[in-house]
């Protein structure tokens, strides 16, 4: 039988729930002094590829690897950087904040997976950043799904 269990993107209401993210997101790291630096030359356009990025990620459209350069292109984005632990929580916060404030859905299953992500992902784009980080073998956006807790289960 096919799993009826709607994928965390549908969930969330797609591709423009995403970019409404992204963009209350961008806004708050523009006026942070902690992230504002790092992001200083980013282009108008980035907050509209993360939101692409981050559709894949959550079982939407394979856009991100189809049109923007993929896992790749993510990856080149971060080497280098040299992400600090205080830069990486402030960023976690302030994309928790954003959810909030573009009102992603509330339930416990949502924000649970959500929030695992986005202290997956940050945890690696930070330890990708570093000097002589190893990078592993990935060359593709890792799917994420609704772990221990999907809609429907007790
Ligand atoms: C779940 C975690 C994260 C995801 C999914 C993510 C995703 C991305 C993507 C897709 C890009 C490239 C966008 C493009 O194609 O133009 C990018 C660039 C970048 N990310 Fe991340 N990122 C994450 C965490 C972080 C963290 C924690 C930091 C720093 C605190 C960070 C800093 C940057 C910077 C500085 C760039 C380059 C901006 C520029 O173009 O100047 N990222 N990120």
């Amino acid at each position: 039988m096919a799993d009826s269990t709607p994928t965390m993107y549908e969930w969330m209401g797609g591709a423009e729930v995403l970019e409404k993210l992204t963009e209350a997101f961008y806004a708050k790291v523009r006026k942070d002094e902690i992230l504002a630096p790092l992001f200083a030359r980013m282009t108008d356009d980035h907050p509209q590829h993360v939101a692409t990025f981050l559709g894949e990620v959550f079982g939407g459209p394979a856009k991100y690897t189809d049109e923007h350069g993929g896992y790749p292109r993510m990856l080149s984005r971060h080497i280098g950087r040299q992400i600090k632990p205080e830069q990486r929580n402030r960023w976690v916060e302030l994309m928790r904040q954003a959810a909030d404030e573009v009102e992603l859905p509330q339930d416990a299953e949502f924000r649970s997976a959500f929030n695992a992500y986005i202290e997956f992902g940050s945890r690696r784009a930070m330890a990708n950043s570093q000097k002589d980080a190893e990078l592993g073998s990935r060359e593709t956006i890792k799917i994420w799904g609704w772990g221990e807790a999907a809609p429907g289960s007790d």
